[in-house]
């Protein structure tokens, strides 16, 4: 019986020889810059969109994260579980805790004042997360080379120094605002156009990337 060698490429198609983590920034990534007009540190910084599953005040069964800026291009935040989170009896599902790192690691787009979305998101479950359990989540950006954003973040459970329950790394990928305006559908971005914070707001990283 013949075995089937294993996939020599990368997430990309790229060879094994090129391949390195696609979220550990190459050896000429740039230290990440605090924008100066970023939240100063200890700000919270709200939500992006009313709907956004993972910020959303609107959104009555997302993650509702409260995320604030800290001291370098980092960001803290807090992530209740709640029953409708669960996967296992009585334990956060993992899609559920994956989301919560990619909201926390999406937030630094304040810390950099860039729009990004997730290119590639690496977890590792390190601890089971009990409904009821407040997960603090710390997430940096570790490098950036041009669009390209190294990200990565812990969560640990019950305070900011209690046990790692979750890793994650990601690469964000900076985007413009027509990425939204292009993919999303159009009644939902007809009302995020109409609202004038949001759509300045976009702008605004775009003219001062
Ligand atoms: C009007 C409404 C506005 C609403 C927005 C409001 C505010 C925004 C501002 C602040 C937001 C604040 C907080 C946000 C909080 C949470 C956010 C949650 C984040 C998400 O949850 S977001 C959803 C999931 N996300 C997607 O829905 C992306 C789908 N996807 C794509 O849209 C494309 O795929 C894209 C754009 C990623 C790239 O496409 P593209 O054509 O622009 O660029 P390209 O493919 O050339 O990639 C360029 C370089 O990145 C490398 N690269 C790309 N992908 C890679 C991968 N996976 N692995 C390894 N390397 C990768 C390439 O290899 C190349 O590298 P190189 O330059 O070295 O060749």
């Amino acid at each position: 019986m013949t075995g089937t060698a294993p996939r020599a490429e990368g997430p990309r198609g790229e060879s094994q020889a090129d391949v390195r983590p696609a979220t550990t920034p190459p050896p000429d990534a740039q230290p990440p810059v605090r924008h100066p007009e970023a939240p100063a540190p200890g700000t919270s910084l709200g939500s992006h969109y009313d709907h956004c599953f993972g910020c959303g005040p609107q959104q009555v069964n997302g993650l509702q994260l409260e995320a604030r800026a800290g001291e370098g291009v980092e960001v803290t935040a807090e992530f209740t579980v709640k029953p409708v989170h669960q996967g296992g009896p009585g334990l956060a599902h993992g899609g559920v805790l994956m989301s919560a790192m990619d909201e926390a690691m999406g937030s630094l787009n304040w810390i950099l004042h860039t729009a990004s979305v997730t290119g590639r998101l690496e977890t590792d479950f390190v601890r089971p997360v009990p409904v009821d359990t407040v997960l603090h989540i710390h997430a940096e950006v570790t490098g950036v080379d041009g669009r390209k954003i190294y990200c990565a973040a812990e969560g640990r459970l019950g305070g900011p120094e209690g046990p790692v329950a979750i890793r994650a790394q990601a690469l964000f990928i900076q985007v413009q605002l027509e990425h939204f305006t292009t993919h999303g559908r159009p009644q939902e971005i007809k009302a995020a156009l109409e609202n004038p914070d949001l759509f300045k707001r976009v702008r605004a990283f775009e003219v001062n990337p």
